[in-house]
């Protein structure tokens, strides 16, 4: 079965989680956030991965693509019959879209890019006080991950934009004026 994809690119902070969820509940997409397969990866007892993953999120560099694509495969099998997946937080860098295109074209069918533009610094503070105990979520951590957004994942979105693909949504806004632009893309 080929499978519906977008990818949800953005700063830390920039609402990913946030929007990804409400597109979840109101469409029938499943959420997959590569951040939060890693986390879940990191905590499964015996896994062979989880001091490696515990110091790419530590520094805010980018765990190697086999890895992270081999949990959103899985995560896409487990799934069964959706509408799509919002694949969020990745590709995020030059490494993770070469794998992906070597593991998954023909298996996916990319609709587009989903790009939630937000400057740094409100970024900064939302992760500051998002409150979920998250151990990146601290001023050191956060300067190296802005630093891997800038070098490494902005040029990806760069690359999409070239052949089209990006929608960018400004998500400065409140939540729900963010999500109403959103919902356009989607219906
Ligand atoms: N439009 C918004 N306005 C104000 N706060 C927001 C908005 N969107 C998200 N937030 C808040 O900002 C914090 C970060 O949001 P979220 O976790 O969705 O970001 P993210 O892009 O997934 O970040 P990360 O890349 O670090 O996982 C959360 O506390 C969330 O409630
Ligand atoms: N494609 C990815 C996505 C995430 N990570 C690691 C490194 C990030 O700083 C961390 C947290 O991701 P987030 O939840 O903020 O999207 O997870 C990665 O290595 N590769
Ligand atoms: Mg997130």
């Amino acid at each position: 079965m080929v499978h519906n994809v977008v990818f949800v690119l953005g700063p830390p902070g920039s609402g990913k989680g946030t929007i990804c969820a409400k597109i979840q509940e109101d469409f029938n997409y499943i959420h997959l956030s590569a951040g939060d397969l890693l986390r879940a990866e990191r905590q499964r007892e015996g896994s062979e991965f989880g001091a490696l993953i515990e110091g790419h999120i530590t520094n805010g560099t980018i765990v190697p693509v086999e890895i992270t694509c081999k949990l959103l495969e899985n995560a896409m099998k487990a799934a069964g019959d959706v509408r799509g997946f919002l694949v969020d937080g990745f590709p995020r860098n030059q490494n993770n879209l070469e794998g992906w295109n070597a593991e998954m074209t023909g298996k996916v069918d990319e609709k587009f890019v989903l790009y939630l533009s937000c400057p740094v610094d409100i970024c900064i503070s939302r992760c500051l006080n998002r409150g979920q105990g998250r151990t990146d979520d601290n001023e050191e951590s956060l300067k190296k991950r802005v630093v891997t957004y800038n070098s490494q994942t902005f040029p990806i979105i760069e690359h999409f934009e070239k052949s089209g693909q990006v929608r960018e949504v400004k998500s400065e806004r409140p939540v729900e004026e963010v999500y109403a632009d959103v919902v356009k893309l989607f219906s």
